[in-house]
C-alpha cells in the first residue's frame, strides 16, 4: 500500500489517501477506503481529548472553565483559542505518521503548530507541551492505521518507537534547549524529551491503567479522569511543577497525589471534596502540574482512540 498527500497546510501534509491494493498488513485492517476516515477520527479525538481535559475540575491548580488556577495570565477562553488554533495540526501529524515522514517533519509541523498557538493566544503558551505529546501520539496512530493496526497502548508505543524512537533518544541525549529541560537534568528528572524517548512510561504504565482500572471499578468518566491526573501527578518530574516551586514543591505535589489516590481516589466518599481543598492549596502555592494535564489530556485520547 502506497500513501498519497492530498492536501497541505505549510508544505505539510494534511489528508493522506492509500493508492493501490485496498489490503493493509495482515489482522485487524481497515479497508483502504475508510483510511482517511480513521486518520481524521484519530485528529479529532486530539481536539476531544484537551477540551476533555479542559473540562475536568477540581484539577489541582489548572485552568478550567470554573477558574484559572494557578494562573494569572490564561483562563478557559484562551485555552479554547488555542485548542481551535491546533486543530489543523493534529490532522496534519496524523497524516504525516500514516505517511512514515522522518522525525524533521513532526518536528517542523510541531514548531508551526507552536506559532499558531502563539498567535491564537496573545504570545500565552497553552498548550505546548500537549502540542508535543499528543502530536507523537497522533503520529504514531497514524503509523499504526496505515500498517492496518487497532491503536491499542501496547502498539501504539511499538509504533512510536519503531518510527521514530532513534530520532527521539538523539533529541533526548543533547544538551537541552530549554531552561526548564536543563533544571530537569541538573535534578535528575525526566523531562518532556526523555518521557517520550522512553515511550511515555508514565502515560502507559501508571496513568492510562489508574484510567481503566477506576473504569472497571464502576467509577463514572469525571471520577476516572480525576484518578488518571492524580495518578500522573504523583508519578511524572513535571518541568512545570519544578519551575514553579522547585524541589520542594514539586515533592509536595507528588506526595499529595499519591496520599489522595492511597485514600481511593475517586471512590472515596468527599473524594472531590478533598481536591477542591487540594487545588485551593496548590493555588496558594502557585503551583500548577501542566505536564500532568498533559499526560491526563493524552489517556483521554487513547480512550477515544481505542474504543
Ligand atoms: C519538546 C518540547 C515540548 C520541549 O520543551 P521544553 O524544553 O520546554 O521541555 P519541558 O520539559 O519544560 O516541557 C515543556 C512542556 O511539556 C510538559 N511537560 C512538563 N514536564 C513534562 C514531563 N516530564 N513529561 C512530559 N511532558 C512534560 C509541560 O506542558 C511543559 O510546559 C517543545 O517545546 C519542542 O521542542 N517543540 C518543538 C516541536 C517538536 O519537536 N515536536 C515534535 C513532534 S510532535
Ligand atoms: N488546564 C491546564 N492548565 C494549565 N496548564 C496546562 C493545562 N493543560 C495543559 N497545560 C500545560 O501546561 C503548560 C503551560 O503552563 P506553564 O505554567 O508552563 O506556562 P508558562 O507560560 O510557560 O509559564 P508561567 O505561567 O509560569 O509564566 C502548557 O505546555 C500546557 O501543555
Amino acid at each position: 500500500m502506497r500513501l498519497r498527500v492530498v492536501s497541505t497546510v505549510d508544505g505539510a501534509p494534511v489528508r493522506a489517501h492509500c493508492e493501490g491494493s485496498g489490503r493493509a498488513a495482515a489482522g485487524a485492517a481497515p479497508p483502504c477506503a475508510s483510511l482517511d476516515a480513521t486518520l481524521r477520527r484519530i485528529a479529532r479525538a486530539a481536539t476531544a481529548a484537551l477540551y476533555d481535559e479542559l473540562a475536568l475540575h477540581p484539577k489541582p491548580g489548572l485552568v478550567s472553565f470554573v477558574d484559572r488556577g494557578s494562573h494569572a495570565d490564561m483562563d478557559a477562553t484562551t485555552f479554547m483559542r488555542s485548542l481551535f488554533a491546533l486543530r489543523h495540526y493534529f490532522a496534519q501529524v496524523t497524516a504525516l505518521g500514516a505517511c512514515g515522514a522522518a522525525f524533521e517533519a513532526l518536528e517542523g509541523a510541531g514548531i508551526a503548530a507552536e506559532r499558531r498557538m502563539l498567535r491564537a493566544t496573545g504570545g500565552i503558551n497553552t498548550h505546548r507541551g500537549a502540542v508535543f505529546t499528543l502530536g507523537l501520539l497522533c503520529a504514531a496512530a497514524g503509523r499504526c492505521a496505515a500498517a492496518g493496526e487497532l491503536p491499542t497502548a501496547e502498539v501504539l508505543r511499538r509504533h512510536l518507537q519503531q518510527g521514530w524512537g532513534a530520532a527521539l533518544h538523539a533529541r533526548a541525549g543533547a544538551p537541552p534547549r530549554s531552561p526548564a529541560a536543563a533544571a530537569a537534568r541538573a535534578a535528575g528528572l525526566a523531562s518532556a524529551n526523555d518521557e517520550a524517548a522512553r515511550g511515555f512510561p508514565v502515560l502507559f504504565d501508571a496513568v492510562w491503567p489508574a484510567l481503566c482500572r477506576a473504569r472497571g471499578d464502576g467509577v463514572d468518566p469525571q471520577g476516572a479522569r480525576l484518578d488518571a491526573l492524580l495518578a500522573a501527578i504523583a508519578s511524572l518530574d513535571d518541568t512545570n511543577l519544578l519551575r514553579r516551586g522547585g524541589r520542594a514543591g514539586l515533592d509536595f505535589a507528588r506526595d499529595a497525589a499519591a496520599r489522595w489516590l492511597a485514600q481511593g481516589g475517586a471512590r472515596r466518599v468527599g473524594a472531590v471534596g478533598h481536591l477542591e481543598a487540594l487545588h485551593r492549596d496548590f493555588v496558594r502555592r502557585r503551583l500548577s502540574p501542566g505536564g500532568a494535564a498533559d499526560m491526563l489530556a493524552a489517556a483521554c485520547w487513547l480512550e477515544r482512540v481505542s474504543r
